[in-house]
């Protein structure tokens, strides 16, 4: 059955190639079969399918979403045109300059915007694209000023000079590369630490993932992309002024990719025919920006996801370049891996030392004077009542707090993190407190994503999808599977996190922080919201963890499983360690019952 459903699914790839390569023959015959009307508007498709899978990569897949990029297409377009008309060089050395311009201004913008975050992330790009278009008219030495530049030639090869018909089929051809490259890109690792880092910032930090590397790489390529549409434009058109680029533009092209579908790798082609075509059938010419309030209004209202995304979703299944054409294939599970974890160093000796950490929040003394050592290869819990500071503690041996005062080390090394993926790169992996999942990926992509910090290779590899990539890929998803059936993961792989039952998010939660190869594990309350069966398999797991040599640092308010699995457990309260000694000494002393209960009740109780 599973043999006839892969042999199904291998086809249905196959067919999907075959209709793709149909579809681009179809459109590569356009020019002899309709008129220039026509022909210009699908011009003016692909320029922006262009320009607009950059952006999709930028808004689907990184969550940034730039309303400046009709300044980047600009800058490819002034940039090569001037370039043409004023030294005479041939169109391919000037697009390339077009592009490596867009890429040096958007790299500067990208600084700026990517460490603003948030809402003042689109405004930065707001004020980039009016400030582009003031320069445009009022630069007149170079850009010609309000009149713009005229006269650009239009590329020549071999002595063939391109006309309507040749510069369409140039622009097809790009855009099938570009779409191509994106698809390369959603796929690679790189692709899942982009949609890690846009579902939650936090949590792919926690894997290794800085939100730098990832959102400036989207940005670089779209602003790449930008420019080569704009000079690809300009050199058709012949003409270009700020007309072209204004405000208003940066809106439509926003729009193409969320009326599309955002995080679609088809989402930009269907946005851009139907943004191009409607205005034309409507006659809208002078409406056209209501008319785009209106159509953003109705898709963010009717159709979050986008056409194609709607349409994923109400097939069954994703159109989304990530689809794989099968499920993973059948395998052997192999429970027993303890080659994933040969590095883990040897019990005893000293994994993490506190010395008199201090954690304020404003006036809330959160932790005060912690100290105590966690041995390698133990279980080490910490217990104590809400509020005690156990999950600031972990927050702080994680990186994502600093302390205000204390010191730690591991392995005897000063531990001094800047950051949590500084933190995770030493060696020291997390779970939350509540499940951080990233959603939009598939339960295996979940765990493969937990190597992107230490195992992603170079972003042109990624693009290309070379032999590199995929022997890369190919490692990461053995070891992805291996992960899995370590924690005695029995459901569908490639279903998307979001439909996984609570214990299994948290199995797989746990799966994915060991992807990062830490030789200490931080476990957040993992047998929170468990059923008994699912507590012992967790249990099972962090026996087999602890005798492969990992370290587990482990808060829980599950007393008998604490008592069960720890080695040693240290109790906290207010803020302060109140004891650290072996489970059943601890778990009895009366200090500890009172902070869990509050002197009242254990004095009822006596
Ligand atoms: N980011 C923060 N800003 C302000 N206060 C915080 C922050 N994080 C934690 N606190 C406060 O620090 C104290 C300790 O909280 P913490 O979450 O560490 O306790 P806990 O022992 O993990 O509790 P629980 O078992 O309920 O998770 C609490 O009073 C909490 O409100």
């Amino acid at each position: 059955m599973n043999s006839f459903l892969q042999l199904g699914l291998r086809y249905r790839g196959t067919a999907a190639v075959t209709s793709a390569a149909i579809i681009v023959a179809l459109l590569a015959a356009c020019p002899w079969l309709m008129d220039t009307y026509y022909l210009n508007l699908l011009f003016m498709i692909g320029t922006f399918v262009i320009t607009c899978t950059g952006m999709n990569l930028l808004i689907g897949y990184c969550g940034i979403v730039s309303i400046g990029h009709a300044g980047l297409m600009a800058t490819g377009a002034y940039v090569s045109s001037y370039l043409s008309t004023q030294a005479g060089l041939s169109f391919w050395v000037v697009a390339l300059a077009g592009m490596l311009m867009s890429l040096v201004i958007g790299s500067l913008i990208a600084i700026p915007t990517i460490k603003a975050g948030g809402v003042y992330l689109s405004m930065i790009t707001i004020a980039f694209g009016v400030v582009i278009h003031e320069v445009l008219i009022r630069w007149d030495a170079f850009t010609g000023g309000p009149l713009g530049i005229s006269g650009i030639p239009k590329p020549e090869l071999g002595g063939y000079r391109f006309d309507l018909k040749s510069m369409y089929l140039l622009v097809l051809a790009v855009s099938v590369l570009v779409l191509v490259l994106i698809r390369n890109l959603r796929r690679s690792a790189w692709g899942r630490a982009m949609i890690a880092t846009k579902e939650n910032e936090i949590a792919a930090a926690s894997l290794g993932i800085r939100k730098f590397a990832v959102q400036y790489a989207g940005f670089a390529f779209s602003a790449v992309l930008a420019g080569l549409s704009g000079a690809i434009y300009a050199h058709a058109n012949s003409f270009i002024s700020p007309d072209t680029y204004h405000f208003q533009t940066s809106v439509q092209l926003v729009l193409i990719v969320i009326l599309g579908g955002a995080g679609t790798v088809l989402g930009p082609v269907v946005g851009a025919t139907i943004l191009v075509f409607l205005p034309e059938l409507l006659q809208m010419e002078k409406l056209r920006m209501a008319l785009y309030g209106g159509i953003m209004f109705a898709v963010l209202f009717f159709l979050p996801k986008g056409i194609v995304g709607t349409a994923g979703q109400l097939l069954g299944r994703k159109i989304r370049g990530y689809a794989k054409t099968g499920p993973s294939p059948a395998r052997e599970r192999n429970s027993e891996t303890p080659q994933l974890f040969a590095h883990a160093s040897s019990s005893g000796a000293v994994m993490l030392e506190l010395n008199g950490i201090h954690k304020h929040f404003g006036g809330l003394h959160a932790l005060k004077d912690v100290s105590f050592s966690v041995a390698t290869g133990a279980v080490h819990s910490l217990v104590g009542p809400n509020g005690a500071g156990k999950t600031t503690l972990l927050n702080v041996i994680s990186g994502l707090y600093s302390a205000n005062q204390g010191t730690l080390s591991l392995r005897g090394k000063s531990l001094n993190p800047r950051s949590l993926s500084d933190v995770t790169m030493l060696g020291i992996a997390r779970t939350f407190q509540h499940s951080r999942l990233f959603k939009e990926l598939t339960v295996l992509e979940n765990v493969m994503v937990g190597m992107a910090g230490r195992r992603r290779v170079g972003f042109a590899h990624a693009l290309l999808h070379t032999p590199k990539q995929r022997r890369d890929e190919r490692v990461m998803e053995e070891r992805a599977h291996l992960l899995l059936d370590l924690i005695g993961y029995e459901g569908d792989r490639d279903m998307p996190a979001s439909q996984l039952p609570y214990g299994h998010q948290r199995m797989v939660e746990i799966a994915r922080a060991l992807a990062t190869e830490p030789d200490l594990l931080l476990l957040d309350e993992p047998a929170a919201g468990m059923t008994a069966a699912e507590i012992g398999q967790l249990e099972q797991l962090l026996r087999k963890l602890t005798a492969y040599g990992l370290t587990i640092i482990l808060i829980e308010h599950h007393m008998d499983f604490v008592q069960r699995i720890s080695d040693t457990v240290t109790v906290l309260d207010f803020g302060k360690v109140i004891g650290t000694g072996k489970p059943e000494e601890m778990l009895t002393d009366p200090r500890v019952i009172q902070a869990y209960l509050g002197a009242e009740e254990v004095a009822a109780g006596a």
